[in-house]
Parts: C-alpha cells; structure tokens; sequence
C-alpha cells in the first residue's frame, strides 16, 4: 500500500490530470463507488442501508455505491440532500444510473441498520448545516453504523479537524488514490474507524508528478542499522546523555538504557559532580562520566556519535551555558534535544543542522516557535515550517507525532496508544532516536523510527504501561523487524 498522504489541494490536481491524461472523472467515480461497496459487502451482512448523498462528487460517488449495492441484493436506499435534478455533472450522471428507492434526507425516513455516509469530501469549505448537520448529530454516537466515503463529513481533508466541530464518525472510512492529511491526523484519524485507500484508476505517472514528500511512517520507509557480522561495539556508536543533578537523574537513566537497547555499542551518562554517585549506583552497563564545567560538555559533544540533553536537565542559567557549550563545540555529534534543553532555548533564534533532532511536545513547540505555531493551519505544517526556520530536524509529539526535515520531508507517524502518554516516555523516545543515530542513520530516518518503535511498544505493552516497560519490551518487537538472514544466522 502507498504510504503517501496527498493534500486536498493535491487530490484536486490528480483528479484533472487523470482527466486530461485519458481516464475521465466519471470513470474515477464509478470505481470510487464501486470500491465503497466492495468494502461495506466484504465487512457487513446485507441489512437495511441509507446511503445520503450530497450536492458534490462525494455524493455521486454514494450514487454509485448505492447501485452497486442494489445489484447486489442489498436492501439500500439514498437519502439526498439536494433534488436530484439540481445535481450536475458526473454526480448528476451517477444520481440517473440509480434506480433504487430515493428520498430527500430528512428525519422521517426508514430506520437503516448501515448509512453510508456520501454527504461531504475532504474538501468541503464550510461547516455542515441544517439536515447534513441534523443527521451527523443523530449519528455521532452511532459510528459503528456509519461507512464514509473518502472522510467522515464535516471533517476537513488537510487538518482532520471538524469544522463547528460538527461531524460524522466512522466505522470504517474508503478513501482514494491516498490517504489525505485528515486519516492520519488527530481528531480525523480517530473518527475514521477503519481506512481502506482504494486504487480507482488514477495513471501512475500523474500520482507521481505531485512530488509528495509526506508519508505516513511505516518500516518500507526505512531500514534498520543491523551489526555486521563481525561488529564492534565503537562502530555500532556511542551516545551520551546529560544527566540533571542531584534528585533529577532518573529521566537521563530512562533515555541511556533506552539508547542502549536501541542498539548503541557505548553509553554514557554525563553526570554533573553531586548526581555521580546516585547515577554510579543505578547503573552498570552504561557508564558515568563527571563533568564539571563547559568544556566537560563541550568534550562530550565532540567524542559522542550522538548527545541527549534535555530530560530533568536542569533549566537555570548555569544549565544555559552547559548547553551553549554542547551545541558550539566543533566537530560536534549530532544533538538530540528535548525537554530543559528546549525551555532553554525558546524561542528558538539558533540555527542547528540538519542532523540535529528537537523533541518538543505541544506545549515545548508552542513556546520554541510561538509565530509558526500560530500561523500553522495543522500540526504537519507547523512542524515543517519549524524544521526548515531551525534548519534542523523537528519531531513534535503526541498522538500523531509529526517528523519534519529542513528540506520539506515530512512522516506522520500512526503506531501508539494513548498509555504512551505517561512520565518518561519521551525521554524513552529521545534515547532511541540517538541509539540509531549513533548506528550511522540520517537523523530525520533514526527519528521515524525510534517514534515508530516506540508507538509499537505503547500498543503491545497497553494499560499498566510504565516508561520502564518501553525500553524492555524494544528486543521483541526489534527481533520481529530482523531480516531473515539475520535471524537464521543467529539461529544457526
Ligand atoms: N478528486 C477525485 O479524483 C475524485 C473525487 N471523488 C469524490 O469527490 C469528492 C470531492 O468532491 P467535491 O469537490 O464535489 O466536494 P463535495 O462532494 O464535498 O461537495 C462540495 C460541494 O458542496 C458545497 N458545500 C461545501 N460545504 C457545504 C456546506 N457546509 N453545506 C452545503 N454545501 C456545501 C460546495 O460548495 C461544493 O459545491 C471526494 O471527496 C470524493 O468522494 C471521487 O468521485 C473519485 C475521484
Ligand atoms: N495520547 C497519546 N497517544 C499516543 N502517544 C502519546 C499520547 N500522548 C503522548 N504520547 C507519546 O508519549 C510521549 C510523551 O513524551 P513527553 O510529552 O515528552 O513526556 P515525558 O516528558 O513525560 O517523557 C511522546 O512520544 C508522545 O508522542
Ligand atoms: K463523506
């Protein structure tokens, strides 16, 4: 399946180059809407079904869906916003190949055990009102009943948020070519159930002309840094992670050992003077360090493969200039930054590079870059514009966790649960994302996938989950992403 997400904007532009490369719109409906049937017919029983279909292309794909339906031995009516004969174009074709039981959509219609929702698409411009408003409401704590074509209605494409905040939910959601932004991102994602991305057509060669650049994060975006059979542990990278002081040590202990189970050959705690002790006696395969002043971080940007700092730091003037010293030592690894380290530097006025990886959460990003959070219509953007302001890359956390490069790539990540959601987890995340860096991957790659492993473990390991838990678990899901070769070789 394609892990691209097109844009609204994108879809648009698809939709007139299949046009104008040879394959009509008519021809895109018809397999839109077949696919909407295959899908309710490979998941549902036959059983009384109200398709309501709107004044748009989303309402003749319904169309198009109800027929199917019908020839089927379904028991299927459309429900229709506007009179048939106001409908126009390929909607309007579809609406006349329609010959089931119609009636206009209103609350005093048969009861339907399914409705498909064909109301509105990922492009509709302004919130639902009257009878599609009325109906999303009837149907807001029934989504298990409901199937939308290509969004739930009322849900915008490119930012997944319902506009009024009146929508349809979803049991399951078809959508075409691609997912859009709205199926990956918050709230959307969560109100569109199950996603089927079905092919209806679209030539290849106009797909591709879009250049997308955003994915949603997936292991056939990348490929792990597996050890060479004869490896040694320098190659396989040294990480170092700051440690706060006394009484703040716990958070950089969280993000060394989960550093070293994301495969790091060496790590290091760096532990200011009166924490060396706490550190020494909770640690035994990584090591402790004593750094003292400036130049002690300093010395460690330049010796690490990749340096965390930020968990339980530390955030007073003194911490401002530890971390000054990291981020100015030349040649530096590449910094992981997060938390503290992210306080300390907001709003963001530094330039990183583009090996540079910053952590924030919402409430981190909203203070680093106060002007982009602002001015951003969805969280991807906002994070794309952040990485290429900073020139470094972005991860900004939450449930959909977005990853941006400085040159515009972008992952949505979907694996996770809210357990995840719990203190230290992000300290998990930000010493995995040095573990494959230090392994020699490209900084933006080592942070899709540290946020994928990390969601991974959060749905295996579910409620009771501890941040603790995230790191032991990292060996049985990375076991289950190991090539073959590799595992036979193990195996003898
Ligand atoms: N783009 C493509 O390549 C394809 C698109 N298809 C379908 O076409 C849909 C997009 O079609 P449209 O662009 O016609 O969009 P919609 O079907 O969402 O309809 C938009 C129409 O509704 C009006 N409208 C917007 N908000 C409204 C509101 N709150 N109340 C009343 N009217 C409102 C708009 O002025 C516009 O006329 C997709 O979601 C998909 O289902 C499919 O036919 C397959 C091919
Ligand atoms: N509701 C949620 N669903 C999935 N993942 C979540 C959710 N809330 C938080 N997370 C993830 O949990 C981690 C929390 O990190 P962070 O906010 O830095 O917490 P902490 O500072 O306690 O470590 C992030 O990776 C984030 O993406
Ligand atoms: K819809």
């Amino acid at each position: 399946m394609s892990r691209e997400i097109i844009t609204v904007e994108e879809m648009r532009a698809i939709d007139a180059g299949s046009a104008a490369a040879g394959v009509p719109t008519r021809t895109l409906m018809e397999n839109a809407g077949r696919a909407v049937a295959d899908a309710i017919v490979a998941r549902f029983k036959p059983r009384p079904t109200a398709v309501l279909c709107g004044p748009g292309n989303n309402g003749g794909d319904g169309w198009v869906a109800a027929r199917y339906l019908l020839e089927r031995g379904w028991p299927v009516w459309v429900e229709t916003l506007v009179p048939r004969d106001t409908l126009k174009g390929d909607a309007k074709d579809a609406a006349a190949a329609f010959t089931g039981e119609t009636y206009a959509l209103s609350r005093d219609n048969p009861r339907a055990e399914l409705v498909v929702d064909a109301l509105f698409g990922a492009g509709l411009s302004r919130p639902l009102e009257g009878e599609a408003a009325r109906a999303a409401n009837a149907f807001w704590k029934r989504a298990d009943r409901v199937v939308a074509i290509d969004v739930p209605s009322g849900i915008d494409g490119d930012t997944g948020m319902a506009l009024n905040e009146i929508s349809f939910g979803a049991a399951l959601t078809v959508t075409f070519v691609s997912k859009k932004p709205a199926h990956v991102l918050m709230p959307g994602r969560a109100l569109c159930g199950e996603i089927v991305v079905a092919d209806i057509g679209a030539p290849e060669d106009v797909v591709a002309a879009q250049k997308v650049s955003l994915f949603e994060n997936d292991p056939s975006l990348w490929s792990l840094p597996w050890p060479e059979p004869d490896a040694h542990k320098n190659e396989r990278g040294h990480v170092i992670v700051a440690s706060g002081g006394r009484a703040r040590t716990g958070a950089a202990r969280l993000s060394a050992r989960a550093a070293l189970r994301g495969g790091a050959g060496l790590v290091t705690v760096l532990s200011p003077p009166d924490a060396l002790d706490e550190n020494a006696a909770q640690l035994t395969a990584i090591m402790v360090r004593e750094a003292r002043d400036e130049a002690a971080y300093a010395q460690a940007a330049r010796i690490a493969r990749a340096l965390v700092i930020g968990p339980a730091f530390g955030t007073s003037d003194d911490h401002y200039k530890l971390l000054l010293a990291a981020i100015g030592a030349e040649p530096r690894a590449p910094l992981v930054l997060d938390a503290d380290a992210l306080t300390l530097l907001s709003p963001i006025t530094h330039g990183f590079t583009s090996r540079d990886v910053l952590t924030p959460h919402v409430g981190e990003f909203r203070r680093a870059f106060p002007g982009i959070w602002s001015s951003s219509s969805n969280r991807i953007d906002a994070t794309r514009a952040a990485a290429a302001y900073a020139r470094c890359v972005v991860l900004l956390k939450g449930p959909d966790t977005v990853i941006a490069a400085p040159d515009g790539r972008a992952i949505v990540n979907t694996t996770g649960s809210p357990f995840l959601a719990t203190a230290g987890s992000g300290d998990v995340l930000a010493g995995l994302i040095a573990a494959l860096i230090s392994q020699g991957m490209e900084s933006f790659e080592a942070a899709a996938v540290a946020v994928w492993l990390h969601g991974k473990a959060g749905e295996r390991l579910g409620p009771g989950l501890i941040a603790e838990d995230v790191t032991e678990i990292l060996p049985a899901i990375l076991n289950d992403l190991a090539p073959m070769d590799l595992k036979a070789a193990l195996n003898g």
